[in-house]
């Protein structure tokens, strides 16, 4: 359904990916792993348009309508969470994409962004300032707001970082259920423990892809230590 083919992207003359090929399906959770600055978040930003690649290509499914079939959630901390908006008016952001900005969301779209905030947790804090959530609080309204978007590709960058135990169980079942229900859920992640129980699909990243496959195939001592292996990083950095 959504792939990139020989995709390298830079970044001024560092290369944060090189001639990275990898295949995500339909009813599929993946992961990407990899250590900091390997170039997982450069990957989805590239299959959501915000990064441009050198050499290679993103490529949709037959029907897709490319990005627009593609919901993304980016690092909680990228986001300007001073903006003054309620959680209610977050999570019909996932709407606006697809009612568009000249029309006003109908009742099928309020009804659509009540089931994502109940499926989330956050329904009762609807009314309130974005600005006066936690961090576990706010991934919940980050997932709602992909939930309403209704698409067949979630994009994840670091969900579960700053959650709770309780609610990172939560939302691997959550997206477990999204991937389970038919729609391609990929999910960057520092957690190897997390996304060999909750995942199908693990892709570890460090600057190339070094595997792709299943949890039994990928999460081996040679492919732990060749991702994260400090000399990777010293290669890394010595280009950075
Ligand atoms: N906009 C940018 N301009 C210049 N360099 C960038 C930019 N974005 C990322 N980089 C560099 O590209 C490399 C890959 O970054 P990326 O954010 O994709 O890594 P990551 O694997 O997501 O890391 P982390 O786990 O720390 O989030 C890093 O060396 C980073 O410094």
């Amino acid at each position: 359904m959504l792939g990139v083919e020989g995709l390298t992207v830079r970044y001024g003359a560092h290369t944060a990916l090189e001639d990275a090929t990898v295949r995500f399906a339909p009813g599929s959770f993946s992961a990407v792993i990899g250590p900091n600055g390997a170039g997982k978040s450069t990957l989805l930003k590239t299959v959501v348009g915000l990064s441009a690649p050198a050499a290679g290509r993103v490529t949709f499914g037959p029907g897709m309508g490319a990005q627009s079939d593609v919901a993304y959630v980016p690092q909680q901390q990228t986001l300007d969470w001073g903006f003054p908006v309620t959680v209610w008016d977050v999570a019909m952001m996932g709407r606006t994409g697809r009612v568009g900005w000249l029309r006003w969301p109908g009742r099928g779209d309020r009804a659509q962004v009540a089931d994502a905030l109940r499926q989330t947790g956050v329904y009762e804090l609807r009314g309130r300032h974005i600005g006066a959530l936690s961090g576990g609080q706010r991934q919940r309204v980050l997932l709602a707001r992909m939930l309403a978007r209704d698409a067949r590709v979630l994009l994840l960058d670091e969900p579960l970082t700053g959650v709770d135990a309780a609610t990172q169980e939560q939302l691997m079942e959550l997206l477990r259920a999204q991937a389970d229900a038919g729609r391609a859920v990929v999910m960057v992640t520092h957690d190897l423990e997390q996304a060999s129980r909750w995942c199908d699909h693990l892709v570890l990243v460090n600057r190339r892809v070094i595997a792709d496959g299943t949890p039994a195939e990928v999460y081996t001592p040679r492919n732990i230590e060749a991702t994260f292996s400090s000399s990777h990083l010293g290669h890394t950095h010595a280009e950075a």
